[in-house]
């Protein structure tokens, strides 16, 4: 089977990682594990998506592949990204009626409806905008916050990627269909290759979300592996 290689980092020290729709080559020094929005809003019973309508009762095996994740990929060299979704308490930085995230934000909606709520939701400081208890950042680490689905959005993505000369992304986190996914098509558009381990990521809606998702991950903007597979790799 054929690997995909960076032209550009291909003289560095790398891993194959074996993937869909073929393998691809990362070097880990110049390579991100980025966790997206993995905060009670997104996998805690309780939290935003749960009180918006949608299912967050299978989160715990995806934060527990994160974790595995997230380990080997600090043991390797990697950098590790956490993104926290949300915006200030006064939801200045969410948008007034000018902006579609006001009229689209599930979040802002559901304050909306429930007028108890308003304040709570993706606000920082909060229960639901911090991080779950299992995951846990640490020195070395880059703590993200974003005020939009894509990480590349009003935040310094690009430039810290680009200063450490990073080129791969691997992406876990909440939600597949949304922030996962709008990030790794807007760094494709920026040349990032981009990596989704699929049973490290979970989607907001139905599974033909995630269906769907990893669908057009694999075929239009990048690679899918999965947590054991890309470990194995990082072993080797
Ligand atoms: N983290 C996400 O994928 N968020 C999805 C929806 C939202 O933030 O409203």
């Amino acid at each position: 089977m054929s690997t995909v290689t960076c032209a550009h980092t291909s003289s560095l020290p790398q891993i194959t990682l074996p993937a869909r729709p073929e393998a691809i080559a990362l070097p880990p020094a110049q390579s991100a594990l980025i966790v997206v929005d993995m905060q009670n809003a997104y996998a805690t019973e309780g939290g935003y998506l749960d009180l918006a309508g949608f299912d967050v009762s299978a989160t715990k095996p995806v934060i527990a592949k994160i974790h595995q994740a997230v380990t080997a990929a600090r043991a390797a060299g990697m950098q590790i990204i956490w993104f926290q979704n949300g915006w200030d308490d006064k939801y200045v930085e969410a948008g007034d009626a000018g902006s579609p995230n006001f009229h689209k934000s599930n979040a802002l909606k559901t304050m909306r409806k429930r007028p108890e709520l308003q304040g709570t939701l993706l606000s920082k400081g909060g229960w639901d905008y911090a991080l779950v208890d299992e995951l846990v950042p640490q020195t070395g680490d880059i703590v993200l916050p974003k005020p939009r689905y894509s990480g590349f959005f009003n935040t310094p993505l690009d430039s810290m990627l680009r200063s450490r000369g990073i080129r791969h992304l691997v992406f876990t986190g909440i939600a597949t269909n949304v922030c996962v996914e709008s990030t790794l098509r807007d760094g494709f558009f920026l040349e990032y290759f981009g990596v989704v381990l699929e049973d490290a990521t979970y989607q907001a809606g139905p599974t033909f979300a995630q269906q769907a998702a990893i669908f057009n991950i694999e075929t239009f903007f990048g690679w899918v592996s999965d947590t054991d597979t890309f470990c194995e790799a990082l072993k080797a």
